[in-house]
């Protein structure tokens, strides 16, 4: 998963701690992070043989300079220390500027929208610039720190379905939009499988009765996971189905209703108004917004239309399996306002993983960041 973006950033946080390391001279270069300094000991002068009977005489050394008013004389130690030990490199913009103009250009190629590239950059130099780097800690631990602190913010805090769905008055009802053929409805069948294993009773709405072979589709993943599905004909009035599934769920002590819709482009009026009905007949409690990682910067647009439009809690992200980029994954939760809930991550019903913002800047920058 994402791992074109990982190989990169990997690279990027090499150029980000050569940078800083060349800005804070050669004294750096030549020191190894967190290695004790050595310095020579302060030198003892060496005691001559005196011959029996001769009188010492006091050797001649030479006057030390004279310390200039309203300054401490420094020893030979403390000026070691202040030079090498307790030197601080204060990191300037300058300093981080060509990686950080080579970490949006990243950013950009792998399909992160611009504005949340701008953000990265923002919180990088939030981070870095200013800070004081002690001499002795890692250059690498300094970036790897910031880069992460600065994924960690865009991609805001997750969304916990089965905490929502335990808090809730039940049936909790859940409403799947997105556009054709982005995995929607496997989506809908594996958020049951997920939604069952954690001890919630789970009924289907077919409410997609748009497509040619969609009420079929959905039939099928129902008989294979064993959960009830609600279906009307093919051409029904798709608002009708999800209100029944409503009222079974009611009427059964179901936990959950997912409802499954027609999957349409954000630029069919007809088809939007008729989500709207969906929502104003079937009163979700949480509309999630289905796209694929792999449209990258077009998962971003459409979200965005999408919750402009017909709303949207959550975001589910399918295909991050085959998503080398990370773009709309990263992007998603700060250009829209919403959160991620999962990801999707391959054609099983296994196949999700509830999104937890450290765990995916972890898979990026390495669990040791
Ligand atoms: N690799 C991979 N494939 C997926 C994932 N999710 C869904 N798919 C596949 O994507 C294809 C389309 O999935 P559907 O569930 O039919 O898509 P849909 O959005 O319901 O399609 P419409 O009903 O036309 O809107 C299927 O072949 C799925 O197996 C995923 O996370 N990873």
């Amino acid at each position: 998963m994402f791992d074109g973006l990982k190989n990169k950033l990997k690279n990027i946080q090499q150029k980000f701690g050569h940078s800083i390391t060349e800005a804070a001279g050669p004294e750096v270069v030549a020191e190894s992070p967190g290695e004790p300094v050595k310095t020579a000991p302060e030198s003892v002068p060496e005691e001559k043989p005196i011959r029996e009977g001769a009188v010492r005489v006091p050797e001649v050394v030479p006057e030390p300079p004279a310390p200039e008013v309203g300054k401490t004389p420094e020893s030979f130690i403390s000026r070691v220390r202040s030079l090498v030990i307790e030197r601080e490199l204060v990191i300037s913009e300058k300093d981080i500027e060509e990686p950080l103009t080579e970490l949006q250009m990243v950013l950009l190629e792998n399909d992160v929208a611009l504005d949340v590239s701008d953000a990265i950059l923002a919180y990088m130099k939030e981070e870095l610039v200013g800070s004081h780097r002690k001499i002795g800690t890692s250059v690498d631990n300094v970036v790897a720190l910031a880069l992460r602190r600065s994924l960690l913010r865009v991609l805001g805090e997750g969304f916990d379905l089965v905490t929502y769905i335990r808090n809730h008055e039940r049936p909790v009802r859940i409403l799947v939009t997105g556009v054709n053929g982005t995995g929607k409805t496997t989506s809908i069948a594996k958020m049951g499988h997920y939604l069952r294993e954690n001890g919630f009773s789970v009924v289907l709405g077919a409410g997609d009765t748009f497509r040619a072979g969609a009420i079929d589709q959905i039939d099928e993943h129902a008989r294979r996971l064993g959960i009830k599905v609600i279906q009307h004909k093919e051409g029904s009035d798709p608002a009708a189905v999800l209100f029944d599934t409503v009222e079974y769920a009611k009427g059964h002590g179901i936990d959950v209703v997912l409802a499954d819709t027609a999957g349409r482009f954000h630029n069919r009026k007809n088809l939007m108004n008729q989500l709207e009905k969906i929502r104003r007949v079937m009163k979700p409690d949480l509309i999630v917004y289905v796209d694929e990682a792999v449209a990258g910067n077009d998962a971003v647009v459409r979200a965005r239309d999408f919750n402009d439009l017909v709303g949207t809690d959550a975001v589910m992200l399918t295909k991050a399996d085959m998503d080398p980029r990370g773009g709309a994954a990263i992007s998603i939760a700060q250009s829209i306002g919403k959160p991620i809930v999962f990801l999707g991550t391959g054609q099983g019903y296994d196949d999700i993983v509830p999104f937890r913002p450290a765990a995916v800047v972890d898979e990026l920058l390495g669990a040791e960041a």
